[in-house]
């Protein structure tokens, strides 16, 4: 099935603390990779996690013709994949009895063991870290366990996948390879969105940006339509200049922090600082 994601007036949140309410999205398509941005707290990952089914969600959420807040939880676990921020600490397993077992956990029915360790070892493969399935998972680096994470959501090859901030902890050469395998994963016909800080990584391999601010979406489009100017002052409360690269895909440089931080969109406001997106 290669479908696309539509998001129908999407209500989220926590007992007691709506974060996201009433979110529309036009339909996300497969084939490309969708950056998630925002500021910190903008509700990014209460959307992953309503999507996945972690939080209490109100709304449509339609992968083709099949609205997933109505799917019950063994097969939206089918069909969704989702990389938390961080991984648990304190579980006593290899990295490759735990890719394994995020397999089996959910497809109990499943490929005997033997199918699910050949799998896993090359769900590892892919991701570059096959050396590592011996290892303990507590005896890993933080950007080591978050490639981990991420092999943990792809083992299962599921038709929508779901990152929450999986390069923030990672050198150039695994941001690269996380987001090659992102893009690899989209262009065999899955709906990937990916939750980055990184506007420029965004605007580098995604097709579409979509970025919330206070639970609502703020922007929506190409990189070039999404991440302006005045999208940056009225939602980060930043001076920045957009410049094209050479392959005109958008270069953000960010120029400092508006002293009238949200209040002046138009960026009037005067930088107090040198900065430069991450
Ligand atoms: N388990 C929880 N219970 C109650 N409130 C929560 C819970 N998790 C998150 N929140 C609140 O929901 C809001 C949105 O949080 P969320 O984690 O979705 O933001 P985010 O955009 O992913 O932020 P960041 O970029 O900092 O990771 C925040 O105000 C946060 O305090």
């Amino acid at each position: 099935m290669r479908a696309a994601l539509t998001i129908e007036r999407l209500t989220a949140g926590y007992p007691r603390r709506p974060v996201l309410r009433d979110l529309s999205l036009p339909p996300l398509s497969a084939g490309g990779v969708t950056a998630l941005t925002g500021p910190n707290a903008a509700g990014k990952s209460t959307l992953l996690k309503a999507l996945a089914g972690l939080v209490k969600a109100e709304g449509r959420v339609l992968y083709g013709d099949v609205d997933l807040l109505r799917l019950p939880l063994a097969a939206r676990a089918d069909l969704v994949g989702f990389m938390p921020q961080a991984l648990p600490q304190g579980v006593a397993l290899s990295v490759l009895e735990s890719v394994v077992a995020a397999f089996e956990a959910a497809r109990p029915d499943a490929l005997a063991d033997a199918d699910a360790t050949r799998r896993a070892v090359a769900t590892l493969d892919r991701l570059g870290i096959a050396d590592l399935a011996l290892d303990g998972l507590d005896q890993l680096s933080g950007g080591q366990r978050q490639l981990v994470s991420l092999a943990q959501a792809l083992v299962r090859e599921p038709r929508l996948l779901l990152l929450d901030e999986p390069t923030s902890a990672l050198d150039l050469r695994h941001q690269v390879t996380v987001m090659e395998a992102a893009r690899s994963l989209a262009a065999e016909g899955r709906t990937v969105v990916v939750v980055l800080h990184d506007l420029n990584l965004a605007a580098r391999w995604a097709e579409r940006v979509v970025v919330l601010d206070h639970g609502r979406v703020a922007a929506n489009g190409t990189p070039a339509q999404a991440l302006t100017a005045e999208t940056l002052a009225a939602v980060w409360g930043v001076a920045a200049r957009i410049a094209p690269d050479p392959g005109g895909i958008p270069h953000v440089v960010v120029e400092g922090a508006l002293d009238t931080a949200r209040a002046d969109p138009a960026g009037a406001a005067s930088p107090s600082r040198n900065t430069t997106a991450a």
